[in-house]
């Protein structure tokens, strides 16, 4: 299996040891760090620098010609957004406080112990990476053009939330964090999953799992697989799905059901970047990322110890929350018209008419089941058409009443006062009608049964009335 390079970005190595170049690569790399350039001459490090994008510098202290001090300053001073560690064969604390007063990220003694070495790294790499998403992240809200709108296209949206929570998707697309997708069954939070992968530019698959009620045993064979003879009946070695995902993205649905041994799995694979095949000593480094989504309010089941605190803090590193239908219900006329057009496709009918007061009708039902309810309704009234009009019986079925209905139960005009004239009702329904339609002119309209020019004319000589 080819290897992916990681981080994103090269960490450059230099010190005049070649031997300690040498060993100090191969631990890298053993922990699946292979992003490396190595550099025994000092003095080259400044075209290094400059022809590659490195990112991470680890920078031995004492050189002969140029010393680490010199290139540290020079390093803060020309990249100060290229995290600097230094090593050092001498265990000095005034050395020490005065590289990382200089900027840099670390002090670190040669003979320290290597996990502590590689923990110092890990935790350069991960305030780097967070560092440069920070800053697509700005990028990317100061415009307000989405970059890549075709990989949000099967996600059918206008309203504003939605758009900004495209536009940070794109700004963390390259990242290799987990992102956590939350909002109520039926929100889209799969679909959401697959524009992740798709920005994302992985090349390899999207893998989904749904982990609710999978006990710990399935759990960890499921994911990490196992070694041939692990258990009984385990008589061929089984590729986990980490291992599927590589190069692209594991998705794992319903996390918020997740075993409280399984979370624990989970944080260490999220932490360690390594996970063990069951029955095996060897472990294996991810190259997925990780995307998980629940419907379940994470905050509260960690409050009520039902969830780990240190997962989902690990987890809400890049978050995102879909509103259900009911808080976006400018997409209602739009879905409708979405899931029609998909439906007559399917049953091989032609187009049918959507009648214009159907998307407010639908204004008054609470959608529980959100998106998917409404694509399982439209469908339903579409194999339920036989004419060129959509058969709404379906939806009448749930609101119960049409909006006539609901005026008439509602609104009582006092016999003892006057009636309100013709235009002073037709003013107060298309105000009505303009501020739940946010003031789109073209909703408000399907809204009250007219066309866009006739509302535009009737808000122009309500506005001439005033003056
Ligand atoms: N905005 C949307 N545009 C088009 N189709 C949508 C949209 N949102 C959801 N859908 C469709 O609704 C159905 C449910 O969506 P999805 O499975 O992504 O929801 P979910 O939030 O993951 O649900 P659950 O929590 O139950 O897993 C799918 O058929 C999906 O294609």
């Amino acid at each position: 299996m080819n290897q992916l390079a990681y981080p994103q970005f090269k960490i450059l190595l230099v010190d005049d040891e070649p031997s300690f170049l040498r060993s100090m690569s191969l631990t890298l790399e053993r922990h699946g760090l292979n992003n490396l350039l190595t550099c025994p001459e000092p003095h080259q490090v400044k075209s290094l620098m400059a022809e590659h994008n490195i990112g991470l510098v680890l920078l031995d202290l004492t050189m002969p010609v140029i010393s680490g001090q010199e290139l540290l300053t020079w390093l803060t001073e020309e990249y100060p957004d290229v995290s600097v560690i230094i090593f050092s064969g001498l265990n000095q604390v005034d050395a020490a406080v005065n590289c990382v007063k200089q900027g840099a990220f670390d002090y670190i003694v040669k003979t320290a112990d290597p996990e502590q070495i590689l923990e110092a790294i890990k935790r350069a790499i991960h305030t780097q990476e967070l560092s440069l998403e920070n800053q697509a992240l700005r990028a990317q809200l100061l415009s307000s053009e989405l970059k890549k709108a075709d990989h949000f296209a099967n996600f059918i949206t206008a309203d504003p939330n939605m758009m900004s929570t495209f536009r940070y998707l794109e700004s963390i697309a390259s990242s290799s964090q987990p992102v956590l997708i939350t909002g109520e069954s039926g929100v889209g939070k799969e679909l959401i999953a697959g524009a992740i992968h798709e920005l994302s530019g992985r090349r390899g698959p999207l893998v989904s799992v749904n982990v609710a009620g999978l006990d710990d045993n399935i759990f960890s064979d499921t994911l990490f697989g196992h070694a041939r003879g692990a258990f009984t009946g385990a008589d061929k070695v089984r590729q986990g799905l980490v291992e599927s995902a590589a190069g692209g993205t594991l998705f794992l649905d319903e996390i918020g059901d997740l075993s409280p041994m399984s979370q624990v799995k989970l944080l260490r694979l999220l932490q360690e970047g390594e996970y063990y095949p069951i029955g095996s000593d060897r472990p294996k480094r991810i190259q997925a990322r990780v995307v998980v989504a629940t419907h379940q309010n994470l905050v509260e089941q960690q409050q009520q110890g039902k969830f780990r605190k240190d997962l989902y803090f690990r987890l809400r590193t890049h978050m995102v929350s879909i509103p259900p239908l009911r808080e976006r219900l400018n997409d209602l006329p739009l879905l409708i018209d979405h899931f029609m057009r998909q439906a007559c496709d399917e049953l091989r009918k032609p187009q049918l008419n959507i009648p214009n007061n159907l998307a407010i009708q639908l204004q008054q039902y609470s959608f529980p089941g959100n998106v998917r309810e409404l694509r399982a309704l439209v469908y339903d009234a579409v194999s339920q058409s036989d004419q060129s009009q959509l058969n709404i019986s379906v939806f009448q079925q749930l609101t119960g009443s049409s909006p006539i209905d609901v005026f008439e139960r509602s609104v009582r005009f006092p016999e003892d006062q006057p009636l309100p004239t013709l235009t002073q009702l037709s003013k107060l329904l298309v105000e009505e009608a303009m501020n739940r339609a946010n003031h789109n002119q073209s909703l408000a309209a399907r809204m009250l049964g007219i066309s866009q020019p006739a509302l535009s004319k009737r808000l122009k000589n309500m506005k001439e009335g005033e003056e």
